[in-house]
């Protein structure tokens, strides 16, 4: 295989290159066209997409999503994946019999458990992504928040209705220093980021910090033009388990509002939204990872799916400031 990230696999010539549709010609034609204004709009456009270990539901659609990163890469944007993994460092923690409780969407992170975390993350899951996606050619490169000073964070002090929790060593992210992700995505590579930082107070610590809010972080100080956070529901429900509640498309102000009285795992997606949005992302969007292909609908298509966080209009009474705790870049 060659070392230029650029060398394309398959060619459409071999015989295991099956266009695995049965549209008509001119159905094929169309979907390509309808792509045309969005690779205009994308082009050269970085976009930070998180991976959450609810979608890596099987081989088929992380082998899927893997392809979706490297069509990226190939028509010019600059994809950064940051991966999740909390079913899967449960699973670990059932394993090993170490018990483990999740408070407000976050890990209560005990030192052992910590040891888990980043063994699953850096060690599974980042391996397994890295792998499917240079299947493809060598594009991926996986790194942590600890390489090459890619993230800082703090403990994080946090609340459940309204009352202090301790969640152990759990993190926020307090700054970013791109220059590693640059390095790669400047070297034609896809960078695979696991969402593990070293203490800002106590760097030979490091922290368990939740991969939305990490997604977040980084694409604020990437300056990306979208954050595509793929899950295992179609979106965001604003009353949930009502699927006939599923939004659309919802502005800064509309989730800051509805934020308070969203639950579980939700509560630390939205808030990375927001935070995105809130440090000039253009738009985040929250898409449901079981559906195969749905990073590549999202951005190519004009329907797109799932929930949009945008800016409030031009003109719109300026923001509260965010009432989460701890600080995202
Ligand atoms: N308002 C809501 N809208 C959509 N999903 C919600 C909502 N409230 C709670 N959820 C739950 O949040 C889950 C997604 O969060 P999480 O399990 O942390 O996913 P991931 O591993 O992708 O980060 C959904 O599967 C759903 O069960
Ligand atoms: C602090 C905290 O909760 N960290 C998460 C990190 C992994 C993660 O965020 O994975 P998903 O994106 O799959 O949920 C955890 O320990 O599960």
């Amino acid at each position: 295989m060659s070392d230029d990230p650029t060398t394309p696999t398959p060619h459409p010539d071999d015989a295991a290159f099956d266009t695995r549709t049965d549209l008509r010609p001119e159905q094929k034609a169309e979907v390509l066209v309808e792509a045309l204004p969005w690779l205009q709009e994308f082009a050269g456009a970085l976009v930070v997409v998180k991976y959450g270990g609810n979608a890596m539901v099987d081989d088929t659609l992380k082998a899927a999503f893997a392809e979706d990163m490297v069509f990226l890469r190939r028509v010019g944007l600059r994809p950064v994946v940051v991966h999740g993994g909390g079913p899967q460092i449960s699973a670990m923690l059932d394993r090993l019999g170490i018990e483990s409780e999740f408070r407000g969407g976050l890990r209560v992170t005990t030192p052992e458990a910590m040891d888990v975390v980043r063994m699953v993350l850096t060690g599974q899951v980042s391996r397994e992504l890295v792998g499917l996606i240079n299947a493809h050619g060598p594009y991926a490169v996986g790194l942590s928040g600890e390489d090459g000073g890619l993230l800082q964070a703090q403990r994080r002090h946090a609340t459940v209705d309204g009352e202090p929790v301790d969640v152990g060593l759990v993190g926020d992210v307090v700054e970013v220093h791109p220059s590693a992700v640059q390095d790669l995505l400047d070297a034609g590579r896809i960078p695979v980021v696991s969402t593990i930082a070293p203490d800002l107070e106590d760097p030979t610590q490091v922290l368990n910090v939740n991969a939305d809010t990490a997604a977040a972080a980084l694409a604020v100080a990437l300056g990306a033009k979208k954050l595509v956070v793929l899950t295992d529901v179609e979106g965001l429900y604003t009353s949930w388990p009502d699927t006939d509640s599923l939004v659309a498309q919802i502005t800064r102000s509309e989730l800051a509002a509805l934020l308070p009285s969203l639950s579980a795992g939700m509560v630390p997606k939205m808030e990375a939204c927001l935070r995105a949005v809130e440090g000039g992302v253009p738009a985040a969007t929250v898409i449901d990872g079981r559906v195969p292909h749905s990073t590549l609908l999202e951005v190519f298509t004009t329907q797109g799916n799932g929930t949009m966080v945008v800016p409030d209009p031009a003109g719109a009474p300026a923001p509260e400031p965010a009432t989460t705790p701890g600080g995202a870049a």
